[in-house]
Protein backbone atom coordinates (compact mmCIF):
# COMPACT_ATOMS: atom_id res chain seq x y z
CA UNK A 1 0.00 0.00 0.00
CA UNK A 2 1.41 3.79 -0.92
CA UNK A 3 1.73 6.29 1.37
CA UNK A 4 -1.75 8.25 -0.48
CA UNK A 5 -3.55 4.71 -0.84
CA UNK A 6 -6.65 4.82 1.66
CA UNK A 7 -7.23 0.96 1.49
CA UNK A 8 -10.37 1.95 -0.64
CA UNK A 9 -10.11 1.65 -4.08
CA UNK A 10 -9.55 -0.71 -6.19
CA UNK A 11 -5.57 -1.81 -6.66
CA UNK A 12 -5.00 -3.35 -10.18
CA UNK A 13 -3.47 -6.78 -10.37
CA UNK A 14 -0.67 -7.29 -13.14
CA UNK A 15 -2.14 -9.24 -15.71
CA UNK A 16 -1.52 -9.52 -19.74
CA UNK A 17 -4.37 -9.69 -21.51
CA UNK A 18 -6.91 -8.58 -19.58
CA UNK A 19 -7.57 -6.13 -16.58
CA UNK A 20 -8.25 -7.43 -13.20
CA UNK A 21 -8.60 -5.04 -9.94
CA UNK A 22 -9.26 -6.28 -6.58
CA UNK A 23 -10.51 -4.23 -3.41
CA UNK A 24 -10.18 -6.18 -0.77
CA UNK A 25 -12.65 -5.03 1.47
CA UNK A 26 -16.04 -2.73 -0.19
CA UNK A 27 -17.48 -0.02 2.24
CA UNK A 28 -20.83 -0.46 3.17
CA UNK A 29 -22.79 1.17 5.72
CA UNK A 30 -24.22 -2.28 7.24
CA UNK A 31 -21.62 -5.27 8.57
CA UNK A 32 -20.90 -8.12 6.03
CA UNK A 33 -22.64 -10.60 8.32
CA UNK A 34 -25.95 -8.56 8.07
CA UNK A 35 -25.91 -8.01 4.41
CA UNK A 36 -24.57 -11.83 3.74
CA UNK A 37 -27.31 -12.98 5.99
CA UNK A 38 -29.75 -10.69 4.43
CA UNK A 39 -29.10 -12.15 0.83
CA UNK A 40 -29.45 -15.62 2.11
CA UNK A 41 -32.81 -15.20 3.49
CA UNK A 42 -34.40 -12.68 0.95
CA UNK A 43 -33.41 -14.57 -2.19
CA UNK A 44 -35.68 -17.00 -3.47
CA UNK A 45 -32.68 -19.62 -4.87
CA UNK A 46 -32.95 -21.56 -7.94
CA UNK A 47 -31.51 -25.00 -8.33
CA UNK A 48 -30.94 -24.77 -11.90
CA UNK A 49 -30.29 -27.45 -14.72
CA UNK A 50 -28.02 -26.47 -17.61
CA UNK A 51 -27.27 -27.92 -20.62
CA UNK A 52 -23.07 -28.84 -21.50
CA UNK A 53 -22.80 -30.42 -24.44
CA UNK A 54 -25.84 -31.53 -24.43
CA UNK A 55 -26.63 -33.61 -21.41
CA UNK A 56 -28.69 -31.79 -18.86
CA UNK A 57 -27.07 -30.99 -15.41
CA UNK A 58 -27.86 -29.57 -12.14
CA UNK A 59 -25.53 -27.00 -11.54
CA UNK A 60 -23.51 -27.29 -8.34
CA UNK A 61 -25.03 -23.87 -6.76
CA UNK A 62 -28.32 -21.89 -6.04
CA UNK A 63 -28.49 -18.97 -8.22
CA UNK A 64 -30.60 -15.92 -8.91
CA UNK A 65 -30.76 -13.34 -11.48
CA UNK A 66 -31.84 -9.71 -11.06
CA UNK A 67 -32.24 -6.70 -13.30
CA UNK A 68 -33.82 -5.55 -16.79
CA UNK A 69 -32.87 -8.10 -18.96
CA UNK A 70 -33.53 -11.91 -19.69
CA UNK A 71 -30.14 -13.51 -19.70
CA UNK A 72 -29.21 -16.83 -21.72
CA UNK A 73 -26.03 -19.12 -20.87
CA UNK A 74 -25.82 -22.89 -21.29
CA UNK A 75 -29.47 -23.17 -22.63
CA UNK A 76 -30.78 -21.88 -19.67
CA UNK A 77 -32.85 -18.54 -19.74
CA UNK A 78 -33.46 -16.89 -16.27
CA UNK A 79 -36.06 -14.05 -16.25
CA UNK A 80 -35.00 -11.10 -14.18
CA UNK A 81 -35.91 -10.30 -10.56
CA UNK A 82 -36.46 -6.76 -9.70
CA UNK A 83 -33.79 -5.44 -7.81
CA UNK A 84 -34.94 -5.22 -3.77
CA UNK A 85 -33.90 -2.24 -1.62
CA UNK A 86 -30.50 -4.04 0.02
CA UNK A 87 -29.44 -5.04 -3.92
CA UNK A 88 -29.64 -1.19 -5.32
CA UNK A 89 -27.79 -0.20 -1.75
CA UNK A 90 -25.06 -2.92 -2.59
CA UNK A 91 -25.19 -1.84 -6.34
CA UNK A 92 -24.75 2.00 -5.22
CA UNK A 93 -21.86 1.26 -3.61
CA UNK A 94 -20.39 -1.03 -6.39
CA UNK A 95 -20.92 1.60 -8.71
CA UNK A 96 -19.20 4.31 -6.74
CA UNK A 97 -15.97 1.93 -6.16
CA UNK A 98 -15.44 0.84 -9.49
CA UNK A 99 -16.68 4.11 -11.29
CA UNK A 100 -19.10 2.06 -13.57
CA UNK A 101 -22.65 1.15 -13.96
CA UNK A 102 -24.39 -2.20 -13.56
CA UNK A 103 -27.96 -2.87 -14.63
CA UNK A 104 -27.81 -6.52 -13.07
CA UNK A 105 -26.90 -9.03 -10.94
CA UNK A 106 -26.48 -12.83 -11.21
CA UNK A 107 -26.14 -14.12 -7.13
CA UNK A 108 -24.71 -17.41 -6.74
CA UNK A 109 -24.86 -19.70 -3.86
CA UNK A 110 -21.81 -22.02 -3.07
CA UNK A 111 -23.53 -24.02 -0.07
CA UNK A 112 -20.21 -25.78 0.83
CA UNK A 113 -16.76 -27.24 -0.55
CA UNK A 114 -19.28 -29.21 -3.02
CA UNK A 115 -20.43 -26.40 -4.37
CA UNK A 116 -18.53 -24.55 -7.72
CA UNK A 117 -18.28 -23.24 -10.93
CA UNK A 118 -16.75 -24.31 -14.16
CA UNK A 119 -14.13 -22.89 -15.73
CA UNK A 120 -16.13 -20.13 -18.33
CA UNK A 121 -15.61 -16.85 -19.67
CA UNK A 122 -18.67 -14.41 -19.96
CA UNK A 123 -18.49 -13.40 -23.13
CA UNK A 124 -22.42 -13.47 -24.11
CA UNK A 125 -22.84 -10.86 -26.72
CA UNK A 126 -25.40 -8.95 -25.04
CA UNK A 127 -22.44 -8.19 -22.42
CA UNK A 128 -20.63 -6.30 -25.39
CA UNK A 129 -17.26 -7.14 -26.69
CA UNK A 130 -15.11 -6.06 -23.54
CA UNK A 131 -17.37 -6.85 -20.98
CA UNK A 132 -16.71 -4.91 -17.31
CA UNK A 133 -17.65 -7.17 -14.29
CA UNK A 134 -17.79 -6.33 -10.75
CA UNK A 135 -17.62 -9.91 -8.76
CA UNK A 136 -18.45 -9.33 -5.10
CA UNK A 137 -18.14 -11.78 -2.29
CA UNK A 138 -19.63 -12.57 1.03
CA UNK A 139 -19.38 -15.46 3.71
CA UNK A 140 -16.46 -18.53 3.00
CA UNK A 141 -12.95 -17.52 1.40
CA UNK A 142 -13.08 -19.60 -1.62
CA UNK A 143 -10.75 -19.68 -4.94
CA UNK A 144 -10.65 -17.95 -8.01
CA UNK A 145 -9.12 -19.73 -10.37
CA UNK A 146 -8.30 -17.83 -13.89
CA UNK A 147 -6.97 -19.99 -16.99
CA UNK A 148 -5.60 -18.47 -19.99
CA UNK A 149 -6.99 -19.85 -23.17
CA UNK A 150 -4.08 -19.78 -25.44
CA UNK A 151 -1.08 -20.52 -22.68
CA UNK A 152 -3.12 -21.87 -20.13
CA UNK A 153 -1.36 -19.99 -17.38
CA UNK A 154 -3.23 -20.26 -14.13
CA UNK A 155 -4.04 -17.43 -11.50
CA UNK A 156 -5.43 -18.25 -8.33
CA UNK A 157 -6.80 -15.73 -6.01
CA UNK A 158 -8.63 -16.04 -2.92
CA UNK A 159 -11.85 -14.03 -2.36
CA UNK A 160 -12.52 -13.36 0.95
CA UNK A 161 -15.74 -11.63 3.04
CA UNK A 162 -16.51 -8.85 1.64
CA UNK A 163 -14.17 -8.16 -1.42
CA UNK A 164 -14.74 -6.53 -4.81
CA UNK A 165 -12.79 -7.98 -8.12
CA UNK A 166 -13.43 -6.41 -11.27
CA UNK A 167 -12.57 -7.69 -14.66
CA UNK A 168 -12.56 -5.49 -17.33
CA UNK A 169 -11.04 -4.93 -20.36
CA UNK A 170 -9.83 -7.93 -22.59
CA UNK A 171 -9.90 -10.37 -19.89
CA UNK A 172 -13.32 -12.12 -20.49
CA UNK A 173 -11.64 -12.71 -24.49
CA UNK A 174 -8.51 -13.97 -23.27
CA UNK A 175 -9.04 -16.05 -19.70
CA UNK A 176 -11.33 -18.86 -18.19
CA UNK A 177 -12.30 -18.26 -14.76
CA UNK A 178 -14.09 -20.62 -12.22
CA UNK A 179 -14.25 -21.73 -8.57
CA UNK A 180 -13.32 -25.86 -8.02
CA UNK A 181 -14.62 -27.84 -5.82
CA UNK A 182 -13.09 -28.29 -2.53
CA UNK A 183 -12.64 -30.94 0.19
CA UNK A 184 -11.29 -28.25 2.87
CA UNK A 185 -14.50 -27.76 5.00
CA UNK A 186 -15.73 -24.76 3.94
CA UNK A 187 -18.87 -22.30 5.08
CA UNK A 188 -21.32 -21.23 2.74
CA UNK A 189 -20.23 -18.32 0.39
CA UNK A 190 -22.51 -15.90 -2.03
CA UNK A 191 -21.21 -14.33 -4.97
CA UNK A 192 -22.57 -11.22 -6.75
CA UNK A 193 -21.71 -10.51 -9.81
CA UNK A 194 -22.43 -7.11 -11.31
CA UNK A 195 -22.93 -6.67 -15.17
CA UNK A 196 -24.11 -4.55 -17.65
CA UNK A 197 -26.82 -6.11 -20.01
CA UNK A 198 -27.83 -4.79 -22.96
O1 LIG B 1 -18.32 -17.07 -7.53
C1 LIG B 1 -17.45 -16.45 -8.16
O2 LIG B 1 -16.53 -15.86 -7.62
C2 LIG B 1 -17.50 -16.44 -9.67
C3 LIG B 1 -18.86 -16.17 -10.24
C4 LIG B 1 -18.83 -16.07 -11.73
O3 LIG B 1 -17.84 -16.27 -12.38
C5 LIG B 1 -20.06 -15.71 -12.46
O4 LIG B 1 -21.11 -15.50 -11.83
O5 LIG B 1 -19.99 -15.60 -13.68
FE1 LIG C 1 -18.10 -15.62 -14.42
Amino acid sequence: MDLFSTGMELTAIPIEDGELSLLPLLPMPISNAEIFARLLDETPWRADTVVVYGKRYLQPRLTAWYGEASYSYSGLTLQPLPLTPLLEQVRAAVEQSTGRRYNSVLLNYYRDGADSMGMHSDDEPELGSRPVIASLSYGATRTFILRHKRSKRTVKLDLTDGSLLLMAGALQANWLHGINKTTKVVGPRLNLTFRFVS
